[in-house]
């Protein structure tokens, strides 16, 4: 913030900070003190301080491995640096201590006023390294400029930082554009996507080592789409012609809408998104070409199985099976989405710009790529009906004290085919919903559950069932 601030004098342009537009640049008036005041390229006048800064890395009692000492330390270290990088503080205190846990927190108070970068080239620059002021409202603005030009991708040194388009954009990633980055150096072509795949992909088979790009960002920011696009690329330098029907990299990108038909759904900031982490691993032979691959999923909001609220949707795959074709609604006892508590306790069931019953024969169609057999298909799409009819069980009061009995004909059916999906005895499957077993020491006791611990075990099973065949 010294270096920072003795830059800027009256007459300077800064940035500052803005309710409505986060920050607004202009032009400083005068400086007293801590105190300032800017004209905003706006005609607007605002006052503002330069408030101190404090860094405080909060430790606790707890003693740790000096391995992971030194790993905080290090990061400690690090962000001393960064925050040295980026001049925006005047004071700086950091608190470490021999014993503090690896995970600590950092409390900041920034100082509303920014130096504005003067030579700055129009369209902005591609890496933001080459930037004389790396803080916020330099990089935001960077950022801006460069999407105005429908220049999606920039560098932070070899960090791609993508801000995502909402609107297709098909030049961008066609296969022209893959043969374009296909061997060329880092840092000779615009920032993109298929620069960091190559670079990632040349290294591995140069250096022969494993290699891992990480994709992160907020729900909606664009990493599946992403994870998509690096798989597409390393498929295409990475392909061959295969002997057999479906190749590898064929498999590996079919099993993107696999997976997004069960791990993914609307909710209020993205229609498709992804609720669950992925692990992908691509494997290649000495020569570079793909051999394998994996992709290990992990923490499946299971929640949404059986609890959503408007406007947000349940997974995909219990629309699409109910917009299957006829025969298949038929088989599964299916119905209108409307009709089941699972689905109905929001009030969105259609998606802008999606066919449910395309991505149904779709999803069907990347199985088959995949290597899912159609007994399998057929057994994965029971479990999913079955869960739909499971959540339209409702109980009521049984004649014993503090029991539970199907409320009506209608949950009677919806037992039955549950039953008959799953394969399993009808009356063990009542059981195993309307009473619960405890295992003590000496005995095994059954306990009836009242309406309300029924309905409570009917979404413990929902959500185990729609688990365990995710994982499977
Ligand atoms: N490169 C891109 N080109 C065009 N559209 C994109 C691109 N990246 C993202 N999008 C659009 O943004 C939407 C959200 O992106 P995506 O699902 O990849 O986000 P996410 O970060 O994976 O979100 P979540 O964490 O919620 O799963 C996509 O459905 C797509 O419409």
């Amino acid at each position: 913030m010294q270096a920072a601030t003795e830059k800027i004098t009256v007459g300077s342009q800064v940035w500052v900070a803005d309710p409505s537009v986060a920050w607004i640049d202009g032009e400083m008036l005068k400086i007293d003190g801590t105190e300032a005041e800017i004209r905003t390229s706006d005609g607007k006048k605002v006052s503002c301080s330069y408030a101190p800064i404090s860094i405080f890395i909060l430790s606790t009692n707890f003693t740790i491995s000096s391995e992971k000492k030194a790993g905080c330390q290090l990061c400690a270290c690090k962000l001393i640096e960064f925050m040295d990088a980026i001049q925006s503080f005047n004071q700086f205190q950091l608190l470490t201590s021999l014993t503090f846990r690896h995970i600590y927190n950092v409390v900041t108070k920034l100082s509303k006023v920014y130096p504005k970068e003067m030579d700055y080239p129009d369209g902005g620059v591609d890496d933001m390294t080459k930037l004389s002021y790396l803080h916020e409202p330099g990089v935001l603005h960077n950022l801006a400029i460069r999407y105005e030009r429908d220049k999606l991708y920039t560098y932070t040194g070899n960090i791609l930082i993508a801000v995502n388009p909402f609107q297709s954009l098909p030049h961008l990633y066609d296969a022209h554009m893959m043969e374009k980055y296909k061997g060329a150096e880092f840092g000779d072509l615009s920032p993109h996507v298929f620069a960091i795949a190559e670079i990632a992909f040349r290294e591995m088979v140069n250096g022969g080592k494993s290699n891992s790009i990480l994709v992160s960002g907020e729900s909606g920011a664009g990493k599946t789409e992403t994870t998509k696009m690096l798989m597409r690329y390393l498929a295409h330098v990475g392909g061959h012609k295969g002997t057999e029907g479906r190749t590898v990299e064929q498999q590996v990108l079919e099993s993107n809408p696999v997976l997004e038909a069960f791990g993914n759904a609307k909710t209020v900031r993205n229609n498709n998104s992804s609720r669950f982490g992925k692990f992908v691993e691509i494997q290649f032979d000495k020569r570079g070409r793909i051999s394998g691959a994996a992709i290990r999923t992990y923490l499946l909001e299971r929640s949404r199985v059986c609890q959503i609220s408007d406007p947000e949707r349940n997974y995909h795959c219990f629309y699409l099976l109910c917009a299957a074709p006829p025969e298949e609604v038929k088989k599964y006892k299916l119905g209108d989405p409307t009709s089941f508590h699972y689905l109905n306790q929001s009030n969105c069931y259609e998606l802008v710009g999606v066919n449910d019953a395309h991505d149904y024969l779709a999803t069907r169609r990347a199985m088959d790529t995949i290597g899912i057999s159609q007994k399998e298909q057929d057994a994965i799409f029971r479990v999913v009906a079955s869960i739909l009819h499971l959540g339209n069980l409702e109980f009521a009061k049984g004649e014993e004290i503090d029991s539970a009995i199907l409320k009506d004909e209608k949950s009677k059916f919806h037992l039955q085919v549950t039953a008959e999906l799953l394969m399993c005895d009808l009356h063990a499957l009542e059981d195993s919903l309307l009473k619960r077993l405890m295992v003590t020491p000496e005995e095994v006791i059954k306990r009836s559950l009242d309406p309300q611990g029924a309905t409570f075990s009917r979404d413990s099973l929902a959500k185990t069932l729609y688990s365990r065949l995710f994982d499977w």
